[in-house]
């Protein structure tokens, strides 16, 4: 089987290592610079690369598409004009879904096949160095097949993607921008916004960036992805987004009305509703490379206790992949925030720590 990826970044890089390596499978990467394409083989990402379109999609029977979602189009087309294999399919997995998908329904391919993917796991990062074999595990894998792909097709690039060990939901494109535009686009534009909001008044007094601690850091982590990657994306989910920039207005306004009203018992009713709805999101799940499976744990101020817990959790044989102290002050208890790269070790942390008599929350 020869599959071929278009852009070997953060997910086309990742989606590489989890093939490559499979009985039977070669792995060709594609970018339009041949500087990238000797970095991709040097890496060990994929079996060969090449500058060549026409030589990457050659006898593929499968391509994947994982350029920014301002370039997929060209990419179908370019395709569309070239001999490909009988029953090739050409995926993508771009982060909005209807504009492509109705590109490529309109073309009708001849022979092959289009299935819209999204895989909804990612990073900050970008590019073949922060691509990595975990990053799609467990994480939701969408599908967006139209009325006119063949279930036998959509059930082939199923049984493809199992290697990434991802969970593929099968969704409609349109309400996949929809959905998708709230829980992420959404997000990265209020990161964006609120750091940008907080550098201005850094400009006067760079107090602020010097006090900014872990609420200011978890809300805007996605605030450092890629200007070219989400410039596409919110442009192609323009409408969406426009939307819900303007319920999320209405939401500040409700917010403004409510400290202007001193309404103090409105304003712990919000957070009320929002811990409420928090607390009811499915478990987290690896799908990031930097945050992965975490707890945090609160210390007591003794000198060596880091250390212990450390010691603690090693001669269990409990994988610790990152562990930081994220409070702490004189005579305070502060935390310590552990990072596990499974879920088991999570797991058996919690309940080492536990009954050791820590407290560790999630
Ligand atoms: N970053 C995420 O968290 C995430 C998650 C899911 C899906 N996606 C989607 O995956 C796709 C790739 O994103 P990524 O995060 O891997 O980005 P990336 O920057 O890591 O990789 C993009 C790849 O496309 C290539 N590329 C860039 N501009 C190009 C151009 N003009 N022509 C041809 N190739 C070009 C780059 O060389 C690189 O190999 C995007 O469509 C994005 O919407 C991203
Ligand atoms: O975790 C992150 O950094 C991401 O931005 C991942 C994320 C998301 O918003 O959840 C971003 C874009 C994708 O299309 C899918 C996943």
């Amino acid at each position: 089987m020869r599959i071929a990826i278009f852009g070997v970044g953060l997910i086309g890089g990742s989606l590489a290592l989890c093939f490559k390596g499979k009985p039977g499978v070669h792995v060709v990467g594609h970018s339009i610079n041949r500087s990238s394409t000797e970095k991709y083989v040097a890496r060990g990402v994929v079996d060969s690369a090449t500058t060549s379109l026409e030589e990457a999609a050659l006898d593929a029977d499968l391509i994947f598409l994982c350029v920014p979602v301002g370039r997929l189009e060209e990419y179908v087309d370019a395709l569309s004009r070239l001999p490909l294999k009988r029953g090739c399919i050409i995926t993508d997995v771009g982060s909005t879904k209807a504009s492509v998908v109705r590109h490529a329904d309109k073309l009708g391919l001849q022979g092959a096949y289009f299935i819209g993917g999204h895989p909804m796991a990612g990073s900050e990062r970008s590019g073949v160095e922060a691509a990595s074999l975990h990053l799609l595990e467990n994480a939701y894998y969408v599908l967006t097949p139209t009325e006119n792909t063949p279930a036998e097709q959509v059930n082939k690039l199923e049984g493809l993607l199992k290697c990434t060990r991802a969970r593929v939901v099968i969704a409609d494109a349109v309400q996949h921008d929809d959905i998708v535009g709230a829980i992420s686009h959404l997000p990265h534009m209020i990161a964006v916004a609120l750091v940008n909001q907080i550098a201005g008044y850094n400009e006067s007094n760079d107090l602020y960036m010097r006090l900014a601690a872990g609420g200011f850091r978890d809300i805007t982590r996605i605030a450092s992805s890629d200007p070219v990657i989400w410039r596409d994306i919110l442009l192609s989910n323009r409408e969406v987004m426009l939307k819900l920039v303007s319920d999320w207005q209405e939401r500040m306004d409700r917010f403004s009305d409510l400290l202007r009203q001193e309404d103090g018992d409105g304003i712990a009713e919000e957070f009320r509703t929002a811990g409420l709805f928090r607390s009811q999101l499915p478990e987290r799940r690896k799908g990031m490379i930097t945050s992965l499976f975490e707890c945090y744990v609160d210390v007591p101020d003794h000198p060596g206790i880091i250390g212990k817990i450390a010691t603690e959790l090693g001669h269990a044989k409990i994988n610790l992949s990152n562990l930081q102290i994220i409070e702490s002050r004189e005579d305070v208890p502060g935390i310590l925030r552990l990072s596990f790269r499974q879920a088991e070790d999570l797991d058996r942390a919690t309940a080492l720590l536990t009954s050791s008599g820590y407290d560790v929350h999630m």
